[in-house]
């Protein structure tokens, strides 16, 4: 694909002036290709966040190769299909990753905390906010948190799916600068390097440009989750909250370092302004929701052009089961989203006051109702 965008290397990388950094490192490089721990990468990766630590920059690792490591401890070659099995390889696995991560933490008398996350914990408002004010405690203490999903008690169906994702909503948790994604290759490339040998690295690209997205493939060892198309999306994801982005490759020389004294390494996608509210951005953040309400074309403009709140009077379908307080999407008659929010009513009231104007609402629901609204405009957030 040709790249035609000027890279603006002149001024330092985006990390130099960050306070607070989310550093992700991939399976492949973890594990040394799934052959095991890298210890020697792990021990450089510790010296390196220290050196960010004594430059005055808060940082929490995304580390993944629990499920890689698992199996190499099991003796298995191949990666397991059944999900109790990925479950019980992630579960031996963590354990040796949170000893080397200790271990050499340490060596920097730096003391560093686990936490495994569901996309439950994220979904949830108080969960998240715990999650959230816990981490801010660590890092206020000096701690290094450690981040990995929770794999043993996630289904296909409930799962984040792959750390790059979980280190963008991780970025947006704890409202970070940027989201440092390091991995087996020096950056996004205009096409996946293994198999273009012509392909270029990108060095510098707004975040959330949909040309990105078509140039970055699946993951290329089968060590990997996700490959370039995840962490391209994890940008979009994370400048949401106004974090940029940098994919560099982790087995760069002092890469973490270099990067924090201004030198552009890798791809650096950067992101306007903040473009959410702390609280858009948790609803936004949402990978799987409980339901939809299908909105007339009132509704759409409404929602969409002036940011309105959605009247059960614009919703001509509710589908899904869900109750007040839970997050649905607000789709068109041709089910594209444009859309989501928290509802106010349940699935089942919901059905019995839509299409209708809000002073019937305490007739049909055989009680008062307080709101007008099924969803208002401070709880959605256009997508
Ligand atoms: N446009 C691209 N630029 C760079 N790498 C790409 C691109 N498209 C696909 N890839 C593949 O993505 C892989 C990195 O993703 P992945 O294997 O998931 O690594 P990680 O474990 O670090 O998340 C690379 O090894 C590469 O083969
Ligand atoms: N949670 C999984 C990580 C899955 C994942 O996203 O891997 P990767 O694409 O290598 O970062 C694990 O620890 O094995």
């Amino acid at each position: 694909m040709e790249w035609n965008l000027p890279a603006d290397l002149a001024s330092a990388s985006v990390i130099k002036s960050a306070k607070r950094v989310v550093v992700k490192v991939g399976s492949s490089l973890v594990t040394n290709e799934g052959r095991g721990l890298d210890e020697q990468a792990i021990a450089s990766w510790a010296t390196q966040i220290a050196c960010l630590r004594a430059l005055g920059k808060e940082v929490v690792l995304v580390s993944s190769g629990a499920i890689a490591e698992g199996m190499k401890r099991l003796g298995w070659s191949k990666r397991p299909t059944h999900i109790d099995e990925l479950q019980a390889a992630a579960a031996v696995g963590q354990m040796g990753l949170a000893q080397v991560y200790e271990t050499q933490f340490a060596k920097h008398q730096l003391t560093t905390a686990q936490i495994l996350l569901t996309h439950a914990d994220l979904a949830d408002r108080a969960r998240y906010l715990n999650a959230r004010s816990a981490m801010f405690t660590l890092l206020r203490l000096g701690v290094i948190p450690i981040i990995n999903e929770n794999d043993t008690v996630v289904t296909d169906e409930i799962k984040v799916g792959d750390n790059d994702t979980l280190g963008a909503l991780v970025a947006n948790l704890i409202e970070a600068d940027v989201l440092v994604i390091l991995t087996d290759q020096a950056g996004l490339y205009t096409a996946d390097p293994r198999k273009h040998s012509d392909a270029q690295l990108i060095q510098t690209a707004p975040a959330g440009l949909l040309q990105l997205e078509q140039m970055a493939g699946g993951a290329g060892s089968n060590i990997g989750t996700g490959g370039m198309l995840t962490k391209v999306l994890a940008a979009k994801r994370a400048m949401k909250s106004g974090a940029h982005t940098v994919i560099a490759s982790g087995r760069e020389l002092n890469v973490l370092p270099r990067l924090a004294e201004g030198e552009r390494i890798g791809t650096e996608l950067k992101a306007q302004v903040a473009l959410l509210t702390a609280r858009q951005q948790w609803l936004a953040d949402h990978l799987q929701l409980r339901g939809r309400v299908v909105l007339d074309a009132g509704a759409v403009r409404a929602v969409q052009d002036a940011g309105k709140s959605v009247l059960p009077i614009g919703v001509l379908r509710v589908e899904g089961l869900f109750d007040r307080g839970d997050v649905v999407a607000c789709v068109d008659e041709q089910g594209l989203e444009i859309a989501r929010g928290l509802v106010n009513y349940s699935s089942g009231d919901a059905m019995r006051i839509a299409r209708h104007a809000s002073d019937t609402f305490g007739d049909l629901l055989g009680r008062d109702a307080d709101e007008a609204e099924l969803i208002h405009r401070n709880n959605l957030v256009r997508v």
